[in-house]
């Protein structure tokens, strides 16, 4: 994979004609386009074939999906029709919600005659401190154990690749040292840059050093006054960053 590949940028905009404008400019310079929770809600699932139209070949819906199993079954069947490269599902939605979401994705992929989506399971928020985990969310487990805990469930249950912050990244790896479990990092921030809401965040060369397989980034990219410069110089990064290796 080239370090281009590996940055997802996450399209975290108000709608389509926004979106589309970036994956026009963006498209040579980063591997995955996110879908997230706003352009979804502003234009629905449509919005993906347009996205795909326009020059973006891997499309993660990151929809983070947390209900009961035949909730979340249906949604599944619905989004694994689309053509996407992976759906993040909430691991807090326990083994019965994951599992069942892996057969429903496979299932309804087949009869598309589609190929299936990844499934991604999100561990914990990375907009969540340690302090908050304890004091607001009363979950006593250190927040490594507990990332570690989930990704374990998500693996077990089907999904091949989690959702968790940088900081977690070494723990994940010597957990879970076969290099097909795929770890997906948001929580990235080039040096100097403001963590905005993330509370867990390192740079693009720690997160690779550390392990990632791919970097979600956004507003560090949608909102620098030259998206492709800043999308080229985190792409740089991570080169060098794997060259150390
Ligand atoms: O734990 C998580 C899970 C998902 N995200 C998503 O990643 C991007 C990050 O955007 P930035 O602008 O680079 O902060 C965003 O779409 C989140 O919904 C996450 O941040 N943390």
């Amino acid at each position: 994979m080239s370090p281009r590949e590996r940055i997802i940028c996450a399209l975290d905009v108000p709608s389509a004609d926004v979106a589309l404008r970036h994956v026009e400019r963006l498209r040579e310079h980063v591997g995955v386009f996110k879908v997230g929770l706003e352009l979804l809600m502003a234009e629905g699932p449509s919005v993906v074939p347009r996205l795909q139209a326009a020059g973006a070949k891997k499309i993660f819906l990151d929809v983070k999906l947390h209900d009961i199993p035949n909730t979340v079954v249906g949604a599944v069947r619905k989004l694994a029709c689309l053509g996407v490269w992976a759906i993040t599902l909430h691991t807090f939605g326990g083994s019965k919600m994951l599992e069942a979401a892996y057969q429903a994705a496979l299932e309804a992929a087949q009869e598309a005659q589609r190929e299936p989506p990844l499934l991604l399971g999100v561990t914990v928020l990375t907009s969540l401190s340690p302090t908050v985990l304890k004091q607001e969310l009363r979950i006593d487990e250190p927040m490594e154990e507990l990332v570690v805990h989930l990704a374990r469930l998500a693996f077990q249950s089907g999904c091949g690749g989690v959702v968790a912050s940088p900081q977690e990244l070494v723990a994940l790896r010597a957990a879970f040292p076969d290099p097909s479990h795929l770890f997906i990092t948001p929580g990235v921030r080039p040096a100097l840059r403001m963590a905005d809401d993330q509370a867990r965040t390192l740079t693009p060369a720690e997160a690779v050093r550390r392990g990632a397989s791919y970097l979600v980034i956004g507003r560090p990219i949608l909102t620098a006054q030259n998206p492709v410069e800043a999308a080229q110089r985190i792409a740089e990064e991570i080169q060098g960053a794997l060259e150390e290796s």
